[in-house]
Formats: structure tokens, sequence, C-alpha cells
């Protein structure tokens, strides 16, 4: 199967709505190249820009779920759709990723589990979800994860016992720690045997520069392909059922010991 990964830049002099127009048309520009896009972490507003996280919160069925369910199904692709500040209804905000099918349905909405910040920013802006989310395509089971979640391997593993064997990752990573980025994507990629493909952005946002660098990971945790820094496209063909191959060939997942119910012995 084809991925593209949308890098799109993020910077404080576009607009929300110019930004939206223009990440929907980039997915439209991926029908007939890819079977699944996938797009960064809060791209509407940047991932550092936190005082914009209330300001352009919106119901999950807001402006950027419209754009990108008609984008999907006009380009006839699955979608990861990055995620979007959500106001839920009873008041919280999560940060929530959107993946639509290709007639424009909505697959699943995944509200990040591991905030980011420690005492600041997202972390006390933000709630934290609690629903581990995979979504069965043709080709494969998607596990999806956002961002700051990459640091904790036991939500990939939890995604593993679900049946995933592409792990998406939507994220708004900084330059700064461009390194563990690469490096988390591959181990996430080798301690589980799938795929990962990892969407960041590009720009600089709020003072944060981004460290673009897009990834995909295979099963042995080769690179497939890696973007540069700035805003890109990146489209990568993978043989999604390597991953079965990979794991009959090389059972590693079988000799766990801890974490399983009952632990195996
Ligand atoms: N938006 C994020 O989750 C940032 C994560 C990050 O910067 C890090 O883990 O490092």
């Amino acid at each position: 199967m084809r991925a593209s990964l949308i890098q799109i830049r993020v910077d404080a002099d576009e607009s929300v709505d110019s930004r939206r127009l223009r990440a929907a048309s980039m997915v439209r520009d991926q029908a007939g190249s890819a079977d699944l896009v996938v797009l960064p972490e809060l791209w509407t507003t940047g991932a550092f820009a936190y005082e914009a996280f209330a300001a352009e919160a919106e119901p999950l069925e807001g402006p950027t779920y419209e754009a990108m369910a008609k984008a999907a199904s006009d380009a006839g692709v699955w979608l990861l759709a990055g995620s979007i500040p959500e106001r839920d209804p009873e008041g919280p905000l999560y940060n929530t990723a959107l993946v639509f099918s290709p007639d424009g349905e909505l697959a699943a909405a995944y509200r990040k589990i591991h905030r980011f910040g420690f005492d600041k920013g997202e972390a006390v802006l933000m709630s934290a979800g609690g629903e581990l989310v995979t979504v069965r395509l043709p080709e494969t089971v998607l596990g999806v994860t956002t961002c700051y979640d990459l640091r904790f391997p036991e939500l990939y593993r939890g995604l593993v016992d679900r049946g995933a064997e592409t792990f998406v990752v939507s994220a708004g990573w900084p330059e700064r720690r461009r390194e563990h980025w690469t490096l988390l994507a591959r181990a996430r990629a080798v301690e589980n045997q799938a795929y990962v493909l990892a969407c960041g952005t590009a720009g600089t946002h709020a003072g944060v520069e981004q460290a673009g660098h897009s990834v995909v990971v295979d099963p042995w945790g080769e690179v497939l392909g890696e973007a540069g820094a700035g805003e890109e496209v990146l489209t990568v063909e993978f043989d999604a059922t390597a991953v079965a191959g990979t794991r009959e060939r090389f059972p590693a997942l079988k000799d766990r010991l801890l974490g399983l119910d009952p632990p195996r012995r």
C-alpha cells in the first residue's frame, strides 16, 4: 500500500482558515497516489500554540471535520486527519485525532492519552483520553497515536494486543529533540515488529522550531523514507503483509513474560 505523510508548515503568519484550505487541497492531491494519507498533530493551531487551543477549539464535527471528511471522499483515501483541539459538549478540551474512510465517514476518533508539558501547556489545558484506538483497513490494522505518546511503549504494546500492525503517529515534534523522534519511531517499530508512519509539522510557531523529518519505518527498523525539514509530502510504498512474516520468522513477541494476563511462564 502507499501512504502519504503531509508535513504541513505551521507558521504564525498563516490563518487557521487558510491552512485548513491548503491541507484539504494537499489531501485531494493524493488521489491516485496514496491509499492512506496522514496529517500531523494540531496543525490548525500548532502543537505549542497553547493560547490558541481554547480560541480555536472545535466540536468534533466542526469545520476541520467537515473539510477533512470531504477531502477524504474527494480523494478516495483513508485519512488520519491529524488532531484538532476538540471542545467536548461537557466543557473540557481534548487533543483529538480523526480518521476518515475513503467515503468520508468518520472511522475513529482518538483522544490523545499522554499530554505534553509536565505542569504547563497541553498537560494542563487539555484533558487526557483513555481509550486505545485501532482501525481496520483492507491491508492492515492501524494503531492511532499522537506525538508525546511515542515515548510510552506500553501504549504501543496495548495496541499490538488489539491487533495493530501499522502505527500512525501525528506529531508536532520540536527540532531540539529531533534525534529522540527518529530513535523512538524506530524503537516502536522494532520492539513491536510493526510499521511506524510518523508525520510531523514544518515551520516555527509559538517560537518553537519544528523538526519535520516525518519518517516511515518498517517492522525490522529500517527507515523506508524520511522527509527533510520543510513542508513536504512524503509518499512511501510498503508491503503491509510483511508484519505477519516478520513476526513469524523472528517470534520475539511470543516470548513476552510480563504484561500478559495471566503472565506467560
Ligand atoms: N506535542 C507533543 O506531544 C510534543 C512532544 C515532545 O516535544 C517530546 O516528547 O519531546
